[in-house]
């Protein structure tokens, strides 16, 4: 493999060349508080809930992955339109969040039980230590894009986040970005 550039436009959060996923309201619901509100916007257009452009890089050992994500301004009820969220297969890896635009928080939860939640604004580095899962939502009224570091094969565990969830929400209230105990999750 010869070394190669990406481009990344810190704006639209385009990475090109690049593979794109999206994630439109219909992949994630289960993931927002209120499901029922969830699937009203689902029968209103399913309107996009966030993409994950990729570099192309081998998902072997000593490779560093490395994407953009762009998390679109919305809310499902009065919880923040958020990822999916992930324990990495490989628990024993690490990753970088780099923040490039917009407003945002990243909930993560580790293996014993911690949580903890950091705000994310451009020029935000979050270091996100192995053992720990890991999702973001977008509170403000733009674009959040960030870019993501990661080994290359630590993998996707979203079954057990989709199992569990996490023991915050963050929701508005009067206005304002508020992080509360989730009255649906379960105890572990
Ligand atoms: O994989 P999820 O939980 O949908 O979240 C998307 C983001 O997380 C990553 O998987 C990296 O942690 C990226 O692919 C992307 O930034």
């Amino acid at each position: 493999m010869k070394p190669y550039n990406v481009v990344i436009n810190f704006e639209s959060g385009t990475l090109d060349p690049g593979k794109r996923i999206i994630r439109k309201v219909s992949d994630v619901k289960n993931m927002f508080y209120d499901t029922q509100a969830a699937e009203e916007l689902i029968q209103k257009g399913d309107p996009m809930v966030y993409e994950v452009i990729y570099a192309d890089v081998p998902e072997e050992q000593g490779h560093l992955g490395h994407c953009t994500t762009i998390i679109y301004p919305g809310k499902i009820g009065n919880e923040y339109f958020l990822t999916k969220g992930h324990y990495h297969e490989k628990l024993s890896t690490a990753e970088i969040y780099f923040c490039l635009r917009g407003q945002g928080r990243l909930i993560m939860e580790s293996t014993d039980g911690d949580c903890e939640v950091l705000e994310m604004f451009p020029g935000s580095a979050s270091y996100i230590p192995p053992n720990w899962s890991h999702r973001t939502m977008n509170v403000g009224k733009e674009l959040l894009v960030f870019y993501c570091i990661f080994p290359a094969d630590a993998g996707h565990d979203y079954a057990t986040i989709e199992e569990q969830g996490y023991p915050k929400l963050v929701v508005e209230i009067d206005g304002k970005v508020t992080v509360i105990d989730n009255p649906k999750r379960k105890n572990k």
